[in-house]
């Protein structure tokens, strides 16, 4: 039995009830198969599962899609039940942020500046204050987030390494459609042609991917992504250093296609030095 709670009180009950090791799934909801994985994870490595789903204002950018955000809370919890989600935590902005705006944000240092948090400015300080305080609350052994955000995994581990957080981070492989397209909340907002033209990302990643000198690999992207507005296209280690490979590397992408912006990211390997290779059409 999934049980649903809201306030900071019926979560602290109910985590203070929990036995074993408790493992930690956070959502902004509208979950699909992505989230389901992550469930499922979370749920073959402890005895107690939480999930929260929460839409967090404080990482949205004043002209981002906070107001258009799917929300789909009663789909959210029949998937919470299949998965075998003991506990869902769904607080209200106001459970979140008693205060209002917090004066106090967790600052994500350089990383926080570059690629997402260049095009979305103070993203990731909403992204690691809210991660940070859902830690505090739900006090978990283990906490899942997919690749998919790549760059926001890459952060949250590094906030747990740098304030001594005390619980292990898992990544998980991102979780596409057959056609290769990466799930996300957001593909919802695709019309049919925008989904085709959505699948050159994925595409771009693969063609580059399939390459192992820095050059060659940004070029066959590229060649994949002439049909989308791409915000950018960059080649990182895998701890997203400016100096990737030779070795294995993170080959990133953010495009617009239509109103929608999507991020995907894929694994390459470098038989070669990546230093000089410039992330391309990223904003100042
Ligand atoms: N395709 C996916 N594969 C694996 N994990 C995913 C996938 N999509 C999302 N996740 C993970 O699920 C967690 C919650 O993400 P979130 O609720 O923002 O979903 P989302 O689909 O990424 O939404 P959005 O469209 O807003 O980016 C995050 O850790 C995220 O990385
Ligand atoms: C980690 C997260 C739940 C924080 O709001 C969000 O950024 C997400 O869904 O990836
Ligand atoms: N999936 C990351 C949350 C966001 O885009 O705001």
């Amino acid at each position: 039995m999934t049980a649903v709670v809201r306030t900071r009180e019926e979560l602290a009950r109910a985590r203070a009830a929990a036995q074993g090791s408790v493992a930690v799934v956070m959502t902004m909801g509208a979950l699909h198969e992505g989230h389901a994985t992550l469930l499922r994870e979370a749920r073959k490595s402890a005895d107690f599962v939480l999930a929260t789903i929460f839409v967090n204002p404080l990482q949205f950018g004043p002209n981002e899609d906070l107001a258009r955000y799917p929300r789909t809370f009663d789909a959210d919890l029949a998937v919470c039940a299949a998965e075998g989600v003991d506990l869902v935590f769904a607080p209200t902005p106001e459970v979140m942020y008693p205060h209002g705006q917090p004066q106090v944000t967790v600052h994500p240092g350089p990383l926080g500046e570059v690629l997402e948090g260049a095009v979305r400015p103070g993203h990731f300080a909403g992204v690691l204050t809210v991660v940070g305080k859902l830690l505090r609350l739900t006090r978990p052994d283990l906490a899942f987030f997919g690749e998919k955000d790549y760059q926001q995994l890459t952060l949250i581990t590094l906030m747990v390494r740098d304030l001594e957080l005390g619980v292990e981070i898992v990544g998980v492989p991102t979780v596409r459609e057959p056609d290769g397209l990466a799930l996300s909340s957001r593909n919802r907002y695709l019309s049919e042609a925008e989904r085709e033209t959505a699948l050159a990302l994925s595409r771009g990643l693969r063609a580059g991917a399939a390459r192992r000198e820095a050059a060659a690999v940004l070029a066959a992207a590229r060649a994949e992504l002439a049909g989308v507005d791409v915000d950018y296209l960059a080649l990182r280690g895998t701890d997203l250093s400016e100096d990737p490979g030779p070795g294995e590397a993170r080959l990133l992408v953010a495009a617009r296609v239509g109103t929608t912006r999507l991020i995907d990211n894929l694994p390459v390997h470098l038989d070669t030095d990546g230093t000089a290779t410039k992330t391309e059409g990223e904003s100042a």
